[in-house]
């Protein structure tokens, strides 16, 4: 199998652990998650290159953070939070002069998990008349589109229209027939949705939801 095939599985693995005892989120294996779904939406064409080079950026950011000489404050997004505030290194109401911290980009990236923890909801008990298409969208309408302007909203559903069917969306999941998919899915997603809400339990204390 070559490194670039996506596989299911891997993106379950990171997600699991990425979350410690104490549930802590490592930012490496988040990072590592993002990583294998930027995977699966190359494999889909070109359509999709703008949203995995926004993501590809935002991923690069906290990589550089955490390989940076202040990484040590990098390792969980709890300690991030925790350096960047009491640091004054995010811009808390409008962009000044940390306009890619750490928080605000990896919230960009908390948003977007919401996305796919409906998405994949819904993927999970389709059934076989149910269109991609439709669960993508309804997903984005439900989660990311409040946080982007009418352009992107726009690109986004041409985008949508684009996507393979239910079946040749499985497939391109790499994780067997059907009954194996949503089995994986149906272990991945609580994964999925435990560190959503750790990472938003602790963005909503901070007051950090906003982020510019
Ligand atoms: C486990 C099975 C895999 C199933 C398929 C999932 C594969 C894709 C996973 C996630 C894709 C969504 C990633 C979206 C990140 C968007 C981050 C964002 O909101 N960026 C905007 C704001 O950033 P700043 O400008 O403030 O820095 C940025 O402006 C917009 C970027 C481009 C548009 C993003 C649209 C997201 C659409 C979500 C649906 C993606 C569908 C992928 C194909 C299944």
């Amino acid at each position: 199998m070559s490194a670039d095939t996506f596989r299911l599985q891997k993106v379950l693995e990171t997600f699991r652990s990425s979350l410690n005892e104490n549930k802590e989120v490592y930012v490496k294996y988040y990072i590592a998650g993002w990583q294998e779904l930027v995977t699966f939406m190359n494999s889909l064409g070109n359509v999709f290159s703008f949203i995995s080079k926004d993501v590809v950026s935002k991923i690069q950011i906290l990589e550089n953070f955490l390989s940076g000489e202040s990484g040590s404050h990098y390792v969980t997004i709890q300690s991030m939070v925790k350096y960047e505030l009491e640091n004054d290194l995010v811009d808390l109401t409008k962009r000044g002069s940390h306009p890619e911290s750490g928080c605000r980009t990896l919230l960009r990236l908390h948003r977007a998990l919401h996305w796919l923890e409906l998405f994949l909801e819904r993927l999970r008990t389709s059934t076989e008349d149910s269109k991609t298409s439709v669960m993508c969208s309804d997903a984005y309408n439900e989660s990311l589109a409040q946080h982007h302007p009418w352009l992107i909203r726009k690109a986004v559903g041409v985008a949508f229209c684009a996507l393979p069917g239910r079946d040749t969306f499985f497939e391109v999941l790499n994780a067997g027939d059907h009954a194996q998919v949503v089995a994986l899915l149906g272990e991945s997603l609580p994964l999925i949705a435990e560190v959503y809400q750790i990472t938003e339990d602790l963005y909503a204390k901070n007051n950090l939801l906003e982020l510019p």
